[in-house]
């Protein structure tokens, strides 16, 4: 067991309520966890960066990619129009050749759930709902948890949640893991099924490796489904360092209990070469048990096009002319 598993609620008499049982344990526990080896980590994403993969892996890789992303519209101009366009291309990233894999999901804001729901209904893609004030999170609870609401009674299969930074980098992380287990419990339906959270800390605005170490821990604690990276809406997203330091958390922490969370890195991931660095780090860091949709997603809004395209220099040894796919 590594020293953050062994650290971790649930190991060695400690348990998840304890942790949370006041402000002062959980900053206890979360300052408590081993500080990130910033020159490690990043020299590790770097090597799993420059592994190059062969041209079956490639095609069974890319497929995989294709069936893992949360294909994204979060504009203020989103209309029901392109969102029902969003949803024809996510069931069929490629009308000509229907052994293209579908996408995990579609991601939009609460108002454009029920259209998604609509255009999707029956075919297994999920409808993905960002919440919570996203992208700032700056606002009231009654408020965070009506968007949820919202979201969920239009029908929404999961909810992206974003944390209060601000409240965050305060070290009010009692108010945070509470802010999450509201969440949560809005997320629950009248018939006991639940809608599926993921939460997004915004790495790019925690400053530090640390943070984002003890961001991954707060919301697994708290009962997030997937932790996520970003929003896509400030100038740092994903990076390969980030995601692997919370592909390591998701690890450590199945390790402590036995409980599986998923990992989404989000934003400014365009292009196949890209996807491809993630899944290996994936696959290197946590193995088949994370090679799923349901388990690693990608979110991004472009990411796709360039996975067909190279899908289809694969299968043709050519690239397709500029009308072969849609530009967003
Ligand atoms: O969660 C997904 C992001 O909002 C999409 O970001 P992107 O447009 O950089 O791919």
């Amino acid at each position: 067991m590594s020293t953050l598993a062994a650290n971790a609620p649930g190991a060695a008499g400690g348990g998840l309520a304890d942790v949370a049982a006041s402000e002062a344990t959980l900053r206890r526990f979360l300052h408590g966890l081993p500080g990130v080896d910033q020159v490690g980590l990043e020299s590790r994403a770097a090597t799993l960066g420059t592994r190059s993969i062969k041209t079956t892996a490639k095609a069974f890789a890319i497929d995989l990619a294709i069936s893992m992303i949360d294909l994204t519209t979060l504009e203020g101009a989103d209309t029901v129009g392109k969102v029902r366009s969003l949803c024809a291309k996510g069931l069929s990233p490629d009308p000509s050749d229907r052994s293209t894999p579908r996408v995990a999901a579609i991601c939009v804001y609460p108002d454009m759930v029920a259209t998604a729901k609509e255009a999707l209904r029956g075919s297994g893609v999920q409808v993905a709902s960002v919440a919570t004030a996203f992208p700032s999170g700056r606002a009231g609870l009654p408020v965070k948890l009506a968007d949820t609401a919202e979201a969920v009674a239009a029908g929404a299969d999961e909810i992206d949640m974003v944390i209060d930074r601000g409240a965050f980098l305060s070290g009010r992380y009692l108010e945070v893991f509470e802010t999450i287990g509201a969440v949560k419990a809005a997320c629950e339906r009248p018939d006991g099924t639940s809608a599926h959270l993921k939460v997004i800390f915004e790495t790019g605005e925690l400053q530090t490796y640390d943070n984002v170490r003890r961001a991954s821990w707060l919301a697994m604690i708290a009962g997030a489904d997937f932790i996520k990276t970003s929003t896509g809406k400030v100038a740092v997203n994903a990076t390969p360092p980030v995601t692997l330091l919370m592909l390591e958390a998701v690890r450590d922490f199945r390790a402590a209990t036995g409980v599986q969370i998923g990992v989404k890195p989000a934003g400014g991931i365009r292009t196949t070469k890209d996807a491809m660095k993630y899944l290996v780090m994936v696959n290197e860091t946590l193995g088949d048990d994370w090679l799923s949709p349901h388990w690693f997603r990608f979110g991004a809004s472009s990411l796709l096009n360039d996975l067909l395209m190279q899908r289809q220099k694969l299968s043709t040894g050519r690239y397709s002319g500029p009308d072969y796919v849609t530009v967003d």
